[in-house]
């Protein structure tokens, strides 16, 4: 192996510091152009049955459709796995987000889009994801619905545990939610089917030269 194949990074601070990186040998704009289109994490955020999940896998049927490669994180695949030492603590929901930042900076890294549904409730752990992708790479989806359309719906019979006391720190109810301030993409689901409300953000990918079909 010769020296020009890796890149030494300033990791000064961390417990990897010995570790470098080996170069990429398909670069970016390669993986762009076998796939057709541009990289990005839609970042859906919202509270509890506010509908993350059903618009998230709606899009993701769509951008699948027309030939993108896609992939969806939500807490199936992810707090019964790499996340299912987490709880709902504010530690622990920014631990959560932490991680699963650095899972979608891999996707990202592999030319996907890839589409997360988590409350993420804490503005700075958005910023902080955001701030850890190029330009343009992630855009937050806000999915806006009212706490009571959430409650009625209550798909998982959360809101009634958790108005009963036997929830604690429930989103909404005993733990924060802060709005998005200026999200790329605002959905209003009690206003708008669920492919209206899916059909929004893939317009956003269009409108804004992500895919072009
Ligand atoms: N205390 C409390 N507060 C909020 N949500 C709770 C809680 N306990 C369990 N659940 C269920 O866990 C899902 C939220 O997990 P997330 O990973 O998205 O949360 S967070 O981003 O770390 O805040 C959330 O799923 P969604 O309804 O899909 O949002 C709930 O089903
Ligand atoms: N326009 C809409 N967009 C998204 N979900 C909707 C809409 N109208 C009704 N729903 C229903 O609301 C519920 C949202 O649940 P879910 O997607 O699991 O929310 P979250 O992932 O935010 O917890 C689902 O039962 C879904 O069918």
């Amino acid at each position: 192996m010769t020296q020009e194949k890796y890149k030494v990074v300033d990791v000064a601070n961390e417990k990897s510091s010995d570790v470098v990186w080996h170069l990429a040998s398909v670069s970016h704009a390669q993986r762009e152009a076998a796939n057709g289109h541009a990289p990005a994490v839609l970042w859906f955020t919202g509270l509890s049955g506010s509908g993350k999940s059903t618009v998230a896998n709606a899009v993701d049927k769509m951008l699948h459709d027309l030939g993108c490669k896609t992939y969806v994180l939500d807490g199936d695949n992810v707090r019964h796995g790499l996340n299912g030492d987490l709880g709902f603590s504010d530690t622990d929901r920014v631990e959560n987000i932490r991680r699963i930042g650095e899972v979608s900076k891999l996707f990202v890294d592999a030319g996907l889009l890839v589409s997360t549904a988590f409350i993420s409730p804490f503005v700075e752990d958005r910023a902080s994801v955001r701030a850890q992708l190029r330009d343009n790479q992630f855009i937050e989806v806000y999915i806006d619905t009212p706490i009571e359309v959430c409650e009625q719906r209550d798909p998982k019979g959360l809101y009634k545990k958790a108005r009963n006391g036997e929830i604690k720190n429930f989103t909404g109810i005993d733990s924060a939610y802060e709005l998005p301030t200026s999200p790329e993409v605002h959905v209003k689901t009690a206003e708008q089917s669920i492919e209206a409300c899916a059909l929004q953000v893939v317009d956003y990918l269009k409108e804004n030269g992500y895919i072009d079909v």
